[in-house]
């Protein structure tokens, strides 16, 4: 629960070599932004400056020295870690020092959403072989926030782009250990994740629909037969539980269903095979959340974009979108 008028958002500056802290400085021009809570900037001042000149944009916050000092009276606040020299990294390298700042400035910001002086956090994009080479030793951030939060299961990434969300049943996995991972259970608590997670952001009675795995769905078993033996009976079990939910249909082509048979959620089987159409049908739109944690986080769903960093041409609209969909989630959940 909020201690202020407006949330007290979390907003870290991403993996500093990428572009994260320009991302920041751009978003937080937006009088709407700035409107819909209060933004919290932890990390390093230095790198902050460094944002505002790759964006030629200047942006103007208060200091806090600590949660405490934070009030509504500015919209935006700066704690300044003090932890990361701009010098100390290249832009568009990775860098195993930056890795290990991200990962320690989001125990910090995770550590005040966990004692509730945060409503939640919006973290720009970070780099996951950054944060493993630099000490965090997780599959990808959402089981190191897990673990921070004392999270065992019931978490996963979630993309959303305007009113499409898409959740996985196995996510940072290589691909090929997809298909051992692709089980009733774990199709049915993917399911049973999306129904749940949807209604918490508002959905009564959230529409669920599932890809198959294999072409054209298996083709009655001749492509495949995780559609056969897995994945129809876990929507089968679904639907006996009360939750709608419709599938296994082909992935190729499921994304053309919402014209003629809209639904809310899609359920994917991997990583690439939801979110190379979902980018296509909205790059600029979409956003992760990191669902199922008792904190809400949410992030773009592009990354820390190397190839670009330090040009001051990357595109805020992600990060936007992000902190809009942070607020109302803490608003929904808190
Ligand atoms: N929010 C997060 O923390 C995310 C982090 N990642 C991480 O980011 C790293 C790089 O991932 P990639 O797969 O290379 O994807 P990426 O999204 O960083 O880059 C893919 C392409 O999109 C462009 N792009 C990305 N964001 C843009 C923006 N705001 N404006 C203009 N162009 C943009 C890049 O320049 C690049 O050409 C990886 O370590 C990955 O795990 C990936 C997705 C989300
Ligand atoms: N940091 C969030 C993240 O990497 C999720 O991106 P994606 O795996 O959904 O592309």
């Amino acid at each position: 629960m909020s201690r202020h008028n407006k949330p007290t958002m979390g907003l870290t500056l991403g993996e500093a070599p990428g572009i994260g802290p320009e991302l920041v400085v751009k978003a937080l021009q937006d009088d709407e932004i700035k409107a819909l809570a209060t933004w919290v900037i932890i990390g390093d001042e230095r790198v902050l400056h460094q944002g505002e000149a790759i964006a030629k944009l200047s942006l103007p916050y208060q200091k806090a020295s600590s949660i405490d000092e934070v009030n509504d009276s500015h919209p935006v606040w700066l704690i300044d870690l003090g932890n990361l020299d701009p010098q100390s990294y290249e832009l568009g390298v990775l860098s195993i020092h930056s890795g290990k700042i991200t990962g320690e400035t989001l125990i910090f910001a995770l550590e005040l959403a966990k004692t509730q002086k945060l409503d939640g956090v919006v973290y720009a994009p970070l780099n996951k072989e950054a944060l493993h080479k630099g000490g965090f030793h997780f599959q990808d951030e959402i089981h190191f926030f897990a673990d921070l939060l004392n999270c065992q299961e019931g978490f996963g990434e979630i993309n959303v782009m305007d009113t499409l969300w898409v959740t996985r049943v196995t996510s940072h996995v290589p691909l090929k250990e997809v298909s051992a991972l692709v089980t009733k259970e774990n199709v049915l608590k993917t399911i049973q994740f999306a129904d749940e997670n949807l209604r918490k952001a508002g959905y009564q009675k959230p529409k669920i629909c599932v890809a198959a795995l294999n072409p054209h769905a298996g083709d009655g078993g001749l492509l495949g037969t995780e559609e056969i033996e897995e994945i129809i009976p876990a929507v089968e079990e679904a639907k006996d539980k009360g939750i709608e939910v419709n599938g296994p249909f082909p992935a190729d082509t499921i994304l053309l269903r919402r014209d003629t048979d809209p639904f809310d959620c899609l359920v994917g089987m991997y990583h690439d095979q939801a979110q190379i159409g979902m980018k296509l049908l909205g790059f600029n739109r979409g956003v992760t959340i990191s669902g199922g944690l008792p904190v809400v986080l949410t992030t773009p769903a592009h990354g820390t974009a190397f190839d670009i960093a330090g040009q001051g041409i990357a595109d805020p609209q992600p990060m936007k979108v992000a902190m809009k969909l942070g607020v109302r989630l803490s608003q929904n959940l808190n």
